[in-house]
């Protein structure tokens, strides 16, 4: 019997193929690709991907096989889990695998924003000594605004009032005691705009959150205020930030996700106060390894028409691929 195919698409731990077991026919493919992807699902009985791949519409199609998607992460914005859930595919992530990672990312980009820490080192391998001119923020005693309080936003709650910050946040979805429990007192948008030294957003891209920081909010803001962006691209918008970075209407900005990834000639990359990585929030050995066994043993557990705990759609039920 012809074992079932698992496409991966994105740079996965090693992990994940240990964790996919005997019984499969692992194949690789570039899935920033598009031709290269569109060809090499047709075959796939399962397809997985980080962020780099877009698993949408077109690609389910292609995947005439497919019974299940594994996302290697949190974010579901690169796969169209409406188009799989009418094509009878399931779609798995990793809610958790990652949160860590993220949470660290977001308070070292903050510091390094707050203390000019690239600019510094970067005026210091050239030559020069330049004390004065790259001081800092402290965190202390300062307010941080979290829109967005689920896994991602409390664990930098939690990290951040270490430093003594005040946490404020918005999340109209969240209920019950957490943010009582972590110190945090919720509020409005407009509000946490005003009050904030650092606003720093944990939400997923999705239409109701494109944009949500635009001209509008950042005009609220404080003129020495940062703003963090390690969630996804557009959430901030990416034009009216770079017009209030600019003007000098806040004071810097700390990103590691971008509209368009890689964000080819983005004028904020030529800005000064503004502090950029390549969406790496995820990327450390730890939760690159928790995310790849975690998908896999998701996928394995799908293909074999298993219950799968981390399902995020309830496609029509199929009997699984036998080995
Ligand atoms: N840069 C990176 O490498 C990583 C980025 N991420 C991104 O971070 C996002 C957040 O992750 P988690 O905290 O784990 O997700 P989560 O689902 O635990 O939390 C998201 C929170 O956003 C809130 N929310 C949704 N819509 C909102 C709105 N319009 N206004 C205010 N709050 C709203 C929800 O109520 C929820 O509490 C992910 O969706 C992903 O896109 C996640 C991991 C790594
Ligand atoms: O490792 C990745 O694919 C990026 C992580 C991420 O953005 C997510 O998990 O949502």
């Amino acid at each position: 019997m012809k074992h079932p195919v698992v496409l991966i698409a994105d740079q996965l731990s090693p992990a994940a193929v240990d964790a996919l077991g005997e019984g499969v026919e692992i194949r690789h493919c570039d899935g920033t690709d598009r031709a290269v992807l569109l060809a090499a699902v047709r075959d796939a009985d399962a397809l997985l991907v980080r962020s780099g791949t877009r698993a949408d519409a077109e690609v389910i199609a292609a995947g005439t096989r497919l019974k299940v998607i594994g996302r290697a992460g949190v974010g579901l914005d690169n796969v169209d889990v409406d188009a799989a859930t009418r094509a009878g595919v399931l779609v798995v992530n990793t809610p958790t695998a990652n949160i860590v990672s993220a949470a660290e990312m977001t308070c070292a980009l903050l510091l390094a924003a707050a203390r000019n820490l690239p600019q510094a080192g970067r005026s210091l391998k050239q030559g020069s000594w330049e004390r004065s001119r790259f001081t800092g923020t402290e965190l202390s005693g300062k307010v941080l605004g979290i829109v967005g309080l689920g896994r991602i936003g409390a664990l930098v709650a939690e990290r951040l009032a270490a430093f003594g910050m005040e946490v404020i946040s918005y999340d109209p979805y969240v209920a019950g005691g957490r943010p009582t429990e972590l110190g945090i007192e919720m509020t409005g948008l407009d509000d946490l705009l005003t009050r904030a030294d650092f606003v720093t957003v944990h939400l997923p891209r999705t239409p109701e959150t494109v944009g949500l920081i635009g001209a509008e909010a950042l005009a609220k803001a404080k003129p020495t205020a940062y703003f963090v962006n390690v969630a996804r691209g557009g959430i901030i918008d990416e034009a009216a930030l770079t017009d209030a970075l600019r003007a000098g209407r806040i004071a810097g900005a700390a990103l590691d996700v971008f509209e368009n990834e890689p964000p080819a000639d983005s004028p904020l990359l030529t800005l000064d106060n503004v502090v950029a990585t390549p969406h790496l929030g995820a990327s450390t050995h730890e939760a690159q390894e928790k995310a790849g066994t975690q998908v896999a043993e998701s996928v394995a557990l799908a293909l074999k028409g298993a219950p799968v705990p981390d399902a995020v759609n309830a496609p029509r039920p199929f009997a699984g691929v036998s080995s």
